[in-house]
């Protein structure tokens, strides 16, 4: 190397390492200050932290200037490396409250490639995850932290294979716990920061143990960052489980209101068969924005979405739910981020955490579980610093039960009235909808099944009650022509029923009120109405739920999938256990008043079988009657083509009968000889054929023996059971004519114990039952044997 050259190396070589040093020298001034950092101070922006120049200036080119409340709070705790606890309002910038501590706690540990995993971030929901990872990207593209998404519904050796390589993991967490007992190098033994997002929303979703045994595979030593928007007891349980000594950060409980103050809020109350007209009036009249509009169950929203789709009312529809695939469900959430005005149908999947921005409305047609879930779903509006409007369907028995757990949850809301006038009724459009379509009957049938249902499961039953809907005129507004059967209905109904005491109501006379078609099953003649329970019992009685009907329901409900599975995207649609609470409404199958049997009772297994065997049938067939056919084909009776006197002149009916059986069974019996001649004959004819080919096959044999004596050792057993099955069989198929001649035929064929077969040299042990052959040594003796033995046939 040149002298030049050298000087060139070292000068770089000083740099790169002034710069080490100087960037060490800026990790500790930074840990000192974040040390120090007084907790007491209230900060504005950013800028007063102690955050390192990538950060900032990541956080300034995305526009983050001005903290939040919830910022303000939490961030400079968590810079001070304690675990934080955080509840604040939705859109209220809680991602960032997390995801800066998160950076700059692996940045002042110069944390790089080689020290793997570093942090993980737990988020509920993939979409979430997603959006986080997108913060995470903005905030830290000066960073040269890796950053990877682990979520369900992406293939899992592709992220096998590179989960390794990250320092900071964004994650759901059953495909987290997936690679924690897949993946083989997977290590969590390093992680210095754990967040848990939405950690009310994680436990709904029933992830409490995959979370518990999550953080059982992590290290004790490391920073946990827990937030939501609520505050419920199992997120405070979890808390003291996987915080240590957290500092408790709540925006909420500060303020007046748990919603945002941007945000307006409004309740209707309406009747169930009203929902749908009003929506579609709301759509009508607001065409020119993005709304959010929450329904109950995936079932709901399609089937809302379809027939919106078909009325046209003018604006764009969308629809987000949970048995949409992956990618759907991104693009969707994409279209509508970017659309200005739009109606997007969504199940609860996208009432938390999603940041759509611009959302100006959210409507709840169908009410929320309960107050917290009310709070996620009106957050999806009035982000941040925008405004918002939200508007709440609330049926008259929810209302009262709603009312109060919103006010608790101190949520501003006032009612509003519809204006019938200008509400349009689209029950007709759906009625032809329906009849025009069956696959979107089919669809509505499944709706409403899955929003009773949804109902009957709801826990807080001073709000839910499911035996007060009005479900025959529900179901006329979805456009049905019958009402779905629901078990589970009848079932808080009657229990319902048994509780109060049998009313009177003069002259009443009940069709049956399951029964869409009204198919009148029950005819009360007394005055009284009888419980619901008897009312039940009578009705199985009338119309009792054979194999067969069951049969019918299950052929139904699968051809309910397949036009169901046809209808919307052809996407992945999974049958729930729902399907097992229902039970379609059949046909009226019923018999003609002739041929009903009352009281008879659908028939055991046992009694099936029996009735349907060849012998029951033949022993019950009616006997047949004799007939005589006239020359145009008609059938007679006998003695319609007999003179009656001389019929009569013959003797009495009683000894013509006895004389004509007599007769007939003469003519029976040599019938009979004739027959048994001709099987004997045909067996023997069998038998014959049988023992030619034996016969044939021995020679075959024995040719075989020959060919093969030089190499193989010629022991041939004959088992003596298979000579006495045969002469068995024999007997068997024999009359008894024969019987003498096939048992000398059998004594012939079995062996003495001792028989000379071979001058003496074949034994047939009858202990062993087999029959032993010396082997023949010359080829004279080969063929000597298969005489003897030929002979013996
Ligand atoms: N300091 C900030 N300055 C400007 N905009 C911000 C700031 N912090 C957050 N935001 C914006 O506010 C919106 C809401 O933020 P974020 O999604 O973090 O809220 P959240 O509290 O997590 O809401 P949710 O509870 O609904 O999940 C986002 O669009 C985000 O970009």
């Amino acid at each position: 190397m040149s002298i030049q050259r050298r000087k060139k190396h070292n000068r770089s070589n000083e740099r790169r390492k002034l710069k080490r040093e100087e960037a060490l020298k800026e990790l500790e001034v930074l840990e000192k200050n974040c040390q120090n950092l007084p907790l007491n101070l209230e900060y504005e922006s950013f800028k007063e932290l102690p955050l390192s120049l990538l950060t900032q200036q990541g956080l300034q080119q995305s526009n983050y200037i001005e903290m939040t409340k919830i910022q303000r709070k939490a961030i400079p705790l968590a810079l001070r490396g304690r675990d934080v606890l955080g509840a604040a309002k939705t859109g209220s910038g809680k991602t960032l409250a997390f995801l800066i501590p998160v950076i700059e706690s692996l940045y002042r540990k110069s944390w790089t490639q080689l020290d793997g995993l570093g942090a993980l971030v737990i988020a509920p929901t993939r979409e979430l995850a997603i959006q986080i990872f997108e913060v995470l990207r903005k905030i830290g593209r000066k960073h040269s932290l890796s950053a990877g998404l682990v979520i369900g519904g992406k293939n899992v050796d592709v992220e096998q294979e590179r989960i390794n390589r990250m320092n900071i993991l964004i994650c759901t967490p059953g495909r987290l716990l997936q690679h924690m007992d897949q993946t083989a190098n997977f290590k969590c033994d390093n992680i210095q920061v754990l967040v848990l997002d939405e950690a009310d929303r994680i436990l709904d979703l029933g992830f409490e143990k995959t979370i518990n045994a999550i953080i059982e595979n992590l290290p004790k030593e490391r920073q946990t960052l827990m937030f939501s928007a609520t505050q419920t007891k199992s997120v405070k349980d979890l808390a003291r489980l996987s915080l240590e000594d957290p500092e408790y950060v709540s925006i909420i409980e500060d303020s007046e209101h748990s919603t945002p103050i941007s945000l307006s809020q409004h309740y209707l109350v309406c009747e169930l068969p009203q929902k749908l007209d009003i929506l579609f009036s709301f759509i009508k009249s607001h065409l020119q924005a993005k709304v959010l509009v929450f329904l109950s169950s995936c079932k709901q929203v399609r089937f809302v979405f379809e027939t919106f789709c078909k009325l046209h009312p003018g604006a764009p529809l969308l629809h987000l739910h949970g048995k949409q695939k992956q990618t759907k469900r991104l693009e969707i959430f994409n279209k509508f981020s970017s659309m200005k005005h739009a109606y997007l149908f969504a199940t609860d999947i996208a009432a938390r955490g999603l940041d759509f921005p611009a959302v100006d409305w959210v409507v709840q047609v169908d009410a929320p579980e309960n107050a917290e879930t009310y709070i996620h779903r009106v957050g999806r509006t009035a982000r941040y610093d925008a405004s918002g409007h939200a508007l709440l369907f609330l049926l008259t028995s929810e209302e009262q039960g709603m009312k109060a757990a919103l006010d608790k949850k101190k949520v501003p809301i006032d009612k509003i009235k519809v204006k019938s006038s200008k509400t349009i009724s689209i029950q007709k459009q759906l009625q032809s909808l329906c009849f025009k379509d069956p696959e979107i009957k089919y669809l509505g049938q499944k709706a409403f099944v899955s929003y009773i249902r949804s109902i009957y499961l709801q826990s807080d039953k001073s709000i839910f009650k499911v035996d007060e809907l009005p479900i025959e005129e529900f179901a006329a507004t979805l456009g049905l022509p019958g009402t779905p059967k629901i078990k589970f209905v009848k079932k808080a109904q009657s229990k319902n029923a048994t509780r109060q005491k049998p009313k009177k109501v003069p002259g009443y006379s009940s069709s049956d009120e399951d029964e869409g078609n009204s198919v009148k099953i029950l005819e009360m003649n007394s005055n009284t109405l009888p419980n619901l329970d008897v009312q039940e019992k009578k009705r199985k009685e009338a119309n009792p739920k054979s194999k067969l009907d069951k049969m019918f329901n299950r052929k139904n409900m699968s051809v309910l999938t397949d036009h169901y599975k046809k209808l919307v995207d052809q996407e992945a649609d999974n049958i729930t256990s729902e399907e097992e609470l229902i039970t379609l409404k059949r046909a009226n199958h019923e018999l003609s008043d002739e041929l009903k049997q009352p009281g008879r009772d659908p028939l055991s297994k046992r009694k099936l079988m029996k009735a349907t065997s060849k012998k029951f049938i033949i022993k019950n067939a009616p006997r047949g009657k004799r007939l005589i056919f006239d020359d145009d084909g008609n059938p007679h009776q006998v003695y319609e083509f007999q003179d009656e006197k001389a019929f009569r002149s013959a003797g009495d009916i009683a000894s013509q009968k006895k004389e004509f059986i007599e007769k007939e069974f003469e003519v029976m019996k040599k019938e009979d000889i004739t027959d048994k001649i001709i099987a004997r004959d045909k067996r023997q004819e069998k038998k014959i054929k049988k023992k030619v080919k034996l016969k044939e096959e021995l020679e075959e044999n024995m040719k075989s023996v020959v060919t093969l004596s030089t190499t193989l050792p010629m022991y041939k057993e004959f088992h003596e059971d298979e000579l006495n099955k045969n002469a068995e069989r024999d007997f068997e198929e024999s009359s008894d004519e024969e019987y003498e001649r096939l048992s000398n035929k059998r004594q012939a064929a079995s062996l003495p114990d001792h028989t000379d077969l071979n001058g003496g040299e074949a034994l047939i042990n009858k202990k062993r039952k087999l029959l032993e052959i010396e082997e023949p040594k010359t080829l004279e003796d080969q063929e000597a044997l298969a005489l003897k033995l030929l002979n013996r046939l």
